[in-house]
């Protein structure tokens, strides 16, 4: 497996409501090389930013993170090659009008010959069911259809690491099954973020974030464990009315 590596990294961002920075992330140092790695945690904890550190599109204030040896702002072309990333929100990563087109968009630089392209094309909407919907308007698929439109459009280019924000979102119960297989039996490392427990059990290795900060590392069950624990913890008092 690729190693992803954090080695004290610190996110701030300046904010319109207070003078000094908004830490996102305060120094995590990780060393991320199982194959299937889970992000848990509240919402604003800071799990999209870890994933955004991964392939440069969050820069690290302080510290650096490395995808196999490649520094994701120094070497950012090579990281972007290696590290697939589907976002929470489709539409901002789909940008042709059908998903075959699409996903012939993302193998443009890897498959050159246009008849072997719509053929590897015509393969990857195939492994998701896609192909009924391939030459649809994307604008005209459901929610969880173009969830998985843009899975297909991204795991086509086989990147070596795939990072998946909150991926089974918009998924119905037969579509997550899909996409639980579809992850099963890939090969690649994947780091995901999900408010799915399911999905998150599954992994061989859980990170629960709390504002900022891991503060639960290890195998999947204990980690839910965890997260339930903060959850219930972080109730306010009195019964709900
Ligand atoms: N560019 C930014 N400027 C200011 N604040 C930001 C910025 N990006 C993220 N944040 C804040 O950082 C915190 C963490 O955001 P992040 O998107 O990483 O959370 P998350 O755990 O993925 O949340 P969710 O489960 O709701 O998607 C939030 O409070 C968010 O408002």
């Amino acid at each position: 497996m690729p190693a992803v590596i954090f080695d004290r990294v610190t996110v701030a961002v300046e904010t319109d409501s207070a003078p000094e920075l908004k830490v996102l992330l305060d120094s995590i140092s990780l060393e991320l090389t199982e194959q299937r790695i889970g992000v848990i945690g509240a919402n604003g904890s800071g799990k999209s930013t870890v994933l955004r550190l991964v392939n440069g599109l969050v820069q690290p204030t302080e510290g650096k993170v490395t995808v196999d040896g490649a520094d994701t702002v120094r070497d950012v072309r090579t990281v972007r090659r290696n590290v697939g990333f589907v976002f929470t929100d489709p539409l901002s990563q789909l940008v042709m009008p059908t998903g075959r087109e699409d996903v012939e968009l993302s193998l443009r630089r890897s498959v050159r010959n246009g008849k072997e392209r719509r053929q590897a094309a015509e393969a990857a909407l195939d492994r998701l069911g896609l192909l009924e919907l391939a030459d649809q308007s994307i604008y005209e698929l459901s929610g969880g259809e173009r969830q998985l439109m843009a899975l297909a459009a991204v795991l086509a280019v086989n990147p070596s690491v795939l990072v998946l924000d909150e991926p089974s979102t918009l998924l119905d119960l037969r579509n997550r099954e899909l996409l639980r297989r579809t992850l099963a039996g890939l090969d690649q490392q994947i780091i995901m973020s999900t408010h799915d427990l399911e999905l998150a059990l599954e992994m061989d290795r859980v990170l629960v974030i709390e504002k900022g900060e891991v503060v639960f590392d290890g195998g999947a069950a204990p980690a839910v464990d965890h997260y339930r624990m903060l959850c219930r913890d972080g109730l306010p008092a009195g019964k709900p009315r």
